[in-house]
């Protein structure tokens, strides 16, 4: 399933109607399909508040309204929006809903009347903006509504997008509703899944309306477990050394855990051989603890090239846990000049910010795995111009330097170049995750699956988007069983097993 802006969402609108499906219809079955979950949903006394804007998301709240009437639900209409601005659709729903007979107000200040109103709702249809709102600030009598209405006891349907959230960025226009439920027309849009846009919507439901998404060239995909690479089956004739070496260099006195972290969901991931590279300070202690499996060795300043130059990698991973304190751009440069693959995450993306350029010589794929602190940072931006703007800031970044990139968060992304366009590139919205693993370590654990795939297969892009994939599949077992507040990195490793195990179902293999 494709994930849109809400102007290529726009788009495949025209693009639907072009085609022969008229627009009163589409609004027509718009609200057809919202009506049906609400009443699925919603016992049959339950008092029904429709909230309608003038534009078309407005015209889809007011189909909602009619059908309820018809099916004599109690139901009643607040117009939040200037009848005059009604949009030709929203208008003609206008004379059909006065025919019906549903009754109905037109909203001005949040007096007594309209307080009443919202305070004996028990369900509010949230059909006020969609994906026509613009960056400008509510009015304020619409912010003190939304306000109100998100302290109500009410079950809140939010149609296409909670009014206010902005489909681009994830963003509000400083107030939005606080949905229950968002009732999705056709596509997910960006926004949805992206900063406060995952908190506003509540639980989403995706609706066919019949618009195609042939009409958009987007490159942005729900990575879920439909479109997750399928994992290599392992020939009977086969040895360790099919299944890579990983050189991994990670920890630093005070950090140990990030390299024993990284280096042990490596192992679980089915890399063939793991060493594990760490400061000659910490390697006796390190050596301690680290599985049995696992081959730690030390390394100083001054000989780490040469160490790994002995060692025969199939992919590397630089970062967990490797402090600021010692200097790795000399090593950063050799990792990037073997050709072989390379992940790059936490400190090892702060050294790397040093000396960004050499990523453009870079032989190999390259994978980068920074969370929104550690991207800006590489990219020399601000927090703010981060969340206004990532999607695009991150397909730029990744289309120029032609690396794989992971930005981490609650919906963490994978964007893969393709050639150097960045209108091109694919972005891949993982699905899988919980605030639960916002937890130390979590990100460790992630870099060392990415890299066990990666030594794995010859699809560098497969690593990361079935990495992801199983990182927060992992993360949500374990919140099932310990709850998001209990749930520790290490946790993640131990439900590795049982979320390969039940990819591989899902891929019939
Ligand atoms: N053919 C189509 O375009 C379809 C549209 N559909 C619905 O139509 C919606 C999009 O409709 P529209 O493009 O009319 O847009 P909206 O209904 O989202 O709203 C546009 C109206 O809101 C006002 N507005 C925008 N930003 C504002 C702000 N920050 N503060 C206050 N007022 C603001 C505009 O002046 C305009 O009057 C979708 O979300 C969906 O619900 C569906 O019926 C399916 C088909
Ligand atoms: N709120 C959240 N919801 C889902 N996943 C999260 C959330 N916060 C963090 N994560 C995931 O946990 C990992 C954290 O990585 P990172 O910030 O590098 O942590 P650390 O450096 O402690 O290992 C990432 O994979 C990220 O996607
Ligand atoms: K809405």
């Amino acid at each position: 399933m494709k994930v849109v802006t809400p102007a290529e969402m726009s788009e495949m609108d025209r693009q639907t109607i072009a085609h022969g499906i008229a627009d009163y219809e589409l609004m027509e079955r718009a609200g057809h399909c919202c009506f049906d979950v609400i009443d699925r949903e919603t016992a049959s006394d339950a008092k029904i508040l429709v909230l309608c804007g003038a534009g078309n998301n407005g015209g889809d709240g007011q189909v909602v309204a009619r059908l309820c009437f018809n099916q004599r639900r109690p139901v009643q209409v607040l117009f939040v929006g200037n009848p005059d601005h009604f949009t030709p659709n929203s208008e003609r729903n206008f004379k059909r809903l006065q025919d019906t007979g549903v009754p109905y107000a037109f909203f001005t200040e949040l007096d007594d009347n309209t307080e009443r109103m919202i305070r004996d709702a028990d369900v509010i249809v949230d059909a006020v903006l969609g994906n026509g709102l613009k960056n400008r600030p509510l009015y304020p009598n619409v912010a003190a509504l939304f306000e109100y209405v998100n302290q109500s006891k009410a079950v809140i349907y939010a149609i296409d997008i909670p009014s206010g959230l902005r489909g681009s960025n994830g963003l509000t226009v400083g107030q939005a509703i606080r949905a229950d439920r968002t009732l999705i027309i056709q596509n997910p849009k960006v926004g949805m899944l992206l900063e406060d846009g995952p908190d506003f919507l509540g639980e989403p439901t995706v609706l066919d309306v019949g618009i195609s998404e042939q009409y958009t060239d987007s490159q942005k995909k729900v990575l879920d477990d439909e479109s997750i690479p399928k994992l290599a089956k392992r020939l009977k004739n086969s040895n360790k050394y099919d299944y890579g070496a990983v050189s991994i260099v990670a920890g630093s006195r005070g950090m140990i855990g990030a390299g024993l972290m990284s280096s042990a969901a490596c192992l679980r991931s089915g890399a063939g051989l793991v060493t594990t590279w760490v400061p000659e300070s910490i390697y006796e202690i390190v050596a301690a603890q680290m599985p049995w499996e696992i081959m730690v060795k030390p390394y100083t300043q001054d000989n780490v090239i040469s160490q790994l130059k002995q060692q025969k990698a199939t992919a590397y991973v630089i970062g967990p846990g490797i402090g600021r304190k010692m200097l790795y751009a000399d090593l950063i440069k050799w990792l990037i000049e073997t050709g072989k693959p390379v992940v790059i995450d936490a400190d090892g993306l702060y050294h790397l910010s040093k000396i960004k350029s050499v990523l453009s010589e870079h032989a190999g794929p390259i994978i980068l795995t920074p969370h929104a602190g550690e991207f800006c940072r590489l990219c020399e931006i601000t927090k703010d111009e981060y969340k206004e703007n990532s999607t695009q800031i991150a397909s730029e970044f990744a289309a120029k330097y032609q690396v794989i990139l992971v930005l981490k968060g609650y919906r963490t992304r994978i964007f893969v170049p393709r050639g150097d366009d960045p209108a091109q590139c694919e972005i891949w919205f993982n699905t899988t995750g919980n605030p639960g693993m916002a937890t130390a370590g979590s990100g460790d654990i992630l870099t060392g699956i990415i890299a066990g795939l990666l030594s794995q297969t010859s699809r560098p892009e497969d690593a990361a988007k079935l990495g992801v994939y199983l990182h927060g599949l992992s993360g949500d077992m374990a919140a099932e069983q310990f709850g998001e507040c209990a749930l520790n990195a290490m946790h993640l490793i131990d439900k590795l097993p049982e979320s390969f195990k039940t990819t591989k179902r899902n891929a019939n293999e």
